[in-house]
């Protein structure tokens, strides 16, 4: 069987490379066709694009999903993948270079150097620095709101020797593995004024949800400590644009550093902007493609899920001839009503899973060899249990 995939240009061709072109045929875009099994994007917003019946998984060769109808995808059956911590460290050098932008006037400096005349542009430089004097970092204190990938280098690597600076982390949600790997020289805070309240300098690593949403707006901003720098390396909307305008204006905060452009912020002059760069070096593109492009084929090819957004991991060992795969409602009998159906047809079942995760559920279930019209015939049957929503027949 050949799997069609539109794969969107801006992904790195070494993940797309690993669709090899036996099982795979890739074409270029980011709309999805009628035949098309794999959408694979980085950014760009599928909240307008309707997405086909038969569209089986989508990949984002990255981390925030807030791009995609997650909603919408689970109740359709498709499988949305992203590649988590596959940027992480990119975004987290950017944001200690944003740190030290911060901290020092190296940009407006750099500005007023290329701009000056003259053959004693030595002279010039040596008399006007005084302009250009910053701060430094060690022993500043910085606030951490999320700690996952991104979220945890940052905090620590600033609470390291080589930034030297007192860390406090809010993050009421972190999963168990990720704080074994936080530092013990990292402070937790209770809620988001612990996290505010001291901080010199405070940086964002959480995902857009609808919870986080203008997570910083006028009354977080109020909670700050007069004069910080707030950095925004996670999506434009965690803040209120308009409120931090008006803290800088008022002098309030000293400087916002995001990596999302809006026209209000490219032209004032205490914030600085990227171009959405956190994950755009070579290695965090690569990591990412590979990633989340070995994740849709394995789902693809053996109907095993992991690093999905909307259902949950599976790893069961594909050793029988066929497979079924069902993604269904997370109702009561499910499980009863398959296998129901598969014992009026006097059928064996070599190997089951079932896993659940919040309002869906998905079951694999490994048969001997039968022929396929009748393996057909009762995939359609399966198809007609009230709550479920696809049924995949695979084989090897
Ligand atoms: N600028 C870029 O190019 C770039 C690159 C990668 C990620 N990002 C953005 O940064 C976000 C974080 O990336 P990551 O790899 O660290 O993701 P992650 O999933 O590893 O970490 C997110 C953390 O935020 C925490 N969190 C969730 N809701 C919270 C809340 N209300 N308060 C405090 N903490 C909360 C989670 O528990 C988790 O630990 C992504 O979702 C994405 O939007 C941007
Ligand atoms: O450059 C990208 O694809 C987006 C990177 C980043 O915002 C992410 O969420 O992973």
């Amino acid at each position: 069987m050949t799997y069609q995939i539109v794969a969107s240009t801006t992904v790195s061709p070494d993940g797309i490379a690993l669709f090899d072109q036996k099982n795979y045929h890739i074409d270029y875009g980011e709309q999805p066709k009628k035949d098309t099994a794999g959408l694979l994007i980085r950014s760009v917003d599928l909240h307008q694009t309707p997405l086909p019946d038969d569209l089986i998984t989508i990949g984002r060769a990255g981390v925030g999903v807030n791009n995609i109808p997650l909603a919408e995808a689970a109740a359709k059956g498709i499988v949305v993948f992203n590649a988590p911590g596959a940027n992480a460290n990119g975004v987290k050098e950017l944001v200690f270079a944003a740190l030290t932008i911060g901290a020092r006037p190296m940009l407006a400096g750099s500005k007023w150097v290329s701009n000056l005349k003259g053959d004693d542009i030595g002279v010039q430089v040596e008399k006007g620095k005084k302009a250009y004097v910053g701060t430094e970092l060690l022993g500043k204190k910085l606030g951490v709101i999320g700690l996952g990938h991104v979220g945890g280098l940052v905090a620590n690597g600033a609470s390291s020797q080589a930034f030297g600076m007192h860390v406090v982390g809010y993050d009421p949600y972190i999963a168990v593995d990720t704080a074994w790997h936080l530092s013990h020289h990292i402070k937790h805070a209770a809620d988001l004024k612990g996290v505010l309240e001291d901080s010199d300098y405070v940086t964002i690593h959480v995902p857009l949800t609808s919870e986080t949403k203008e997570m910083l707006n006028a009354d977080a901003i109020a909670m700050m400590k007069p004069g910080s720098v707030l950095l925004n390396f996670a999506r434009d909307d965690v803040i209120d644009e308009d409120a931090i305008i008006a803290a800088l204006d008022r002098g309030h905060l000293r400087r916002y550093i995001t990596d999302f452009a809006s026209p209000k912020l490219i032209h004032h002059p205490k914030v600085t902007v990227f171009p959405h760069i956190g994950g755009s070096t070579t290695a965090a593109e690569t990591n990412s493609a590979k990633m989340v492009v070995q994740t849709m084929k394995n789902y693809l090819e053996t109907g095993n899920i992991r690093n999905s957004v909307t259902f949950p991991d599976t790893d069961m060992q594909f050793a029988s001839p066929l497979r079924l795969t069902l993604i269904h409602k997370n109702v009561p009998n499910m499980v009863g009503k398959m296998t129901g159906v598969l014992s009026n047809y006097e059928l064996n079942i070599v190997n089951m899973m079932n896993r659940s995760q919040g309002d869906y559920a998905y079951t694999m279930i490994d048969l001997d060899q039968i022929d396929p019209k009748r393996l057909q015939k009762i995939a359609a049957k399966m198809a007609q249990i009230d709550d479920v929503i696809r049924v995949r027949v695979l084989s090897h």
